[in-house]
C-alpha cells in the first residue's frame, strides 16, 4: 500500500511508474511542493539520434563523424511526428557537432514543424569519446578482451577505455572544427565522468537558464551524453546509472518544477 498524490494504492504499481526512476516518495514530497507554490511545468525534450552506420556495424563510435542509415533517418522521421502529435512547442534546440545527432535534430524540427527553432551545436553534447577502442567492432573486442572487460569500459562510471594518443591521426586534434578548443580540453579517451564534467557546464550556463525562463529544450544527442545529462538532472548513483539505456530516436520527455527538479519522465 502506498499513497500517490494523496490516493492510497494497493496491488502493483501503476504503469507511468515503470518509465521513470523516481521514488513514489520523492514523487510524492515534489507534488506537495507543487500543490504549495503552483508551478508551472518546464519540459526538456531528448532524443538520441537515430541508428547511424556503425550502430548498424555494431562499432564503437564516439567522435567519429559518421552519418545515419535509412532506418536511423525514419527514426528520427518518427520521432519528429510523435513531437508534433503530442503538441510540443518548442523554444530551442541543442545538438551535438556530429551529424548523426545534427540530422536528427533537424528532421525532429522539421517534421513538427518548427525548423525555425535556433539551436545550439556545441561539442560538449558530442558522444563520450570512445578512444582507441573508435572503429573497432564491439563483439569483436568482447571476444578479445572479455565481456565484462567491454561492459566496464562501456557502461562504468570511472573506468577510461584505452586512451589514443595526441599524435594519432585520429585525434580530434586534427580536426577543424575543435580547433577553437584548448588542446588539454579535447580528450583522448572519456569515461562517463570525464563526459558528464563537460556536459556540466552547457547545462548550468545554457539549458538550465533558458528552461528557467520558461523554454521548452529539445537535446538532440548520443547515448552516453544524454546518460551523463540524466545522470546530473536526477542525482542518479554512479552504480544505477551503469542500467540507465536510451534508445535511438525515441523522444524522452522530462517534465520539471520551476526548480529544475524532476517531477516525471516518459517516451513519447
Ligand atoms: O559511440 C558509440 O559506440 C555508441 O553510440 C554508444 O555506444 P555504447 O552503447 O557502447 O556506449
Amino acid at each position: 500500500m502506498f499513497t500517490f498524490f494523496n490516493k492510497k494504492i494497493s496491488g502493483p504499481l501503476p504503469k507511468a511508474f515503470c518509465v521513470h526512476l523516481l521514488t513514489i516518495e520523492l514523487y510524492n514530497k515534489r507534488k506537495e511542493k507543487i500543490e504549495k507554490v503552483g508551478i508551472h511545468v518546464r519540459r526538456i525534450i531528448f532524443v538520441r539520434h537515430g541508428q547511424s552506420e556503425w550502430n548498424a556495424l555494431n562499432q564503437f563510435t564516439g567522435w567519429v563523424d559518421v552519418d545515419l542509415t535509412d532506418i536511423g533517418m525514419k527514426e528520427a522521421h518518427e520521432a519528429g511526428r510523435k513531437l508534433k502529435e503530442a503538441g510540443i512547442e518548442l523554444d530551442l534546440a541543442f545538438t551535438s557537432v556530429l551529424k548523426r545527432a545534427i540530422k536528427t535534430c533537424h528532421i525532429v524540427l522539421e517534421d513538427s514543424e518548427q525548423l525555425w527553432v535556433p539551436e545550439v551545436k556545441t561539442w560538449r553534447l558530442n558522444e563520450r569519446h570512445y578512444g582507441a577502442l573508435q572503429g573497432l567492432n564491439k563483439k569483436e573486442t568482447a571476444d578479445k578482451y572479455g565481456i565484462q572487460q567491454v561492459q566496464e569500459w562501456r557502461r562504468s562510471y570511472d573506468i577510461l577505455p584505452p586512451l589514443l594518443t595526441p599524435d594519432d591521426p585520429h585525434s580530434a586534434l586534427n580536426d577543424r572544427r575543435y580547433a577553437q578548443l584548448q588542446k588539454r580540453v579535447v580528450p583522448m579517451g572519456e569515461d562517463l565522468k570525464r563526459t558528464l564534467a563537460r556536459v556540466i557546464p552547457l547545462w548550468e550556463d545554457q539549458i538550465a537558464p533558458a528552461v528557467l525562463d520558461g523554454k521548452t529544450v529539445l537535446v538532440a544527442a548520443h547515448g552516453n551524453s544524454l546518460r551523463a545529462l540524466a545522470k546530473y538532472m536526477e542525482e542518479i548513483s554512479d552504480d544505477e546509472i551503469m542500467k540507465l539505456e536510451i534508445p535511438t530516436g525515441q523522444p524522452l520527455v522530462y517534465e520539471l518544477t520551476e526548480e529544475l527538479d524532476v517531477i516525471k519522465k516518459y517516451y513519447l
